[in-house]
């Protein structure tokens, strides 16, 4: 699957810890019922067989809504269940061992700071870069700060598309106004509301003004 730059605009990150009970595919169709346009698949502490197990599911939902679906880290596990692409940060794979590993036709996207990792990461073969943590998230605890001047110069920097990522919610979506990003990408103002649905609609309609603004 070739990646498309609106794809990007509300990019859904999982995280199983706001369950209660509840199955993550089905969280992840109700966040693409309110219009996530991209998912990541990201277990910090699962087994290959239960990372497997929720890689299926989920994927089987983002297909139905025809929307990218991408491992964060696993290779095995996205070459395992052909997932669309996967999402490596600094201390993992570069992106070129990624490439071959993955062939040309998936999606890789790389986690960058700077503008030096950024452009490395592009030159690498990288399809897209996570950037963050543009603000305080207690979802990443080793997570450290970007600054949004970094942001910008990092935006202006390469050609591939940028997500914003770090404790981005629908109270502060809108100071990421102008510094060139092509969406951001959540994992609590989605997963963590009462309301997956409305979180994720409130999300992508404050996202307008933001992205390319
Ligand atoms: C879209 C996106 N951007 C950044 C990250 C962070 O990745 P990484 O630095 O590898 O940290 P972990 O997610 O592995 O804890 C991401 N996952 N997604
Ligand atoms: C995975 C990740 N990478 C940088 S910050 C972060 C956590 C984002 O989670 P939240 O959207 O809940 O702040």
């Amino acid at each position: 699957m070739k990646l498309d730059r609106e794809s990007l605009l509300l990019y859904a990150v999982t995280d199983r810890a706001w369950l209660h009970g509840r199955k993550l595919a089905e969280d992840v169709e109700k966040a693409l019922l309110g219009g996530a346009t991209f998912v990541q698949l990201r277990e910090k502490d699962a087994s290959f067989e239960e990372f497997l197990e929720q890689a299926q599911e989920v994927k089987k939902v983002c297909k139905k809504y025809n929307v990218p679906f991408v491992i964060n880290d696993n290779i095995e596990v996205a070459l395992a269940v052909n997932a669309d692409g996967i999402h490596v940060g600094q201390s993992d794979m570069e992106a070129g061992s990624v490439r071959e590993k993955l062939g040309k036709d998936k999606i890789i996207g790389v986690s960058t700071r700077t503008v030096e990792e950024a452009l490395l990461a592009q030159e690498r073969g990288a399809d897209y870069l996570g950037v963050g943590a543009m603000f305080q998230t207690s979802t990443k605890l080793d997570a450290a700060d970007v600054t949004f001047e970094e942001l910008k110069a990092i935006c202006a920097a390469v050609e591939i598309p940028v997500v914003a990522i770090g404790g981005i919610s629908n109270h502060n979506v809108a100071e990421l106004g102008g510094t060139g990003i092509d969406g951001v990408a959540v994992v609590s103002a989605i997963f963590a509301a009462e309301d997956i649905r409305k979180a994720t609609s409130e999300m992508k309609q404050n996202l307008e003004s933001v992205v390319k603004a």
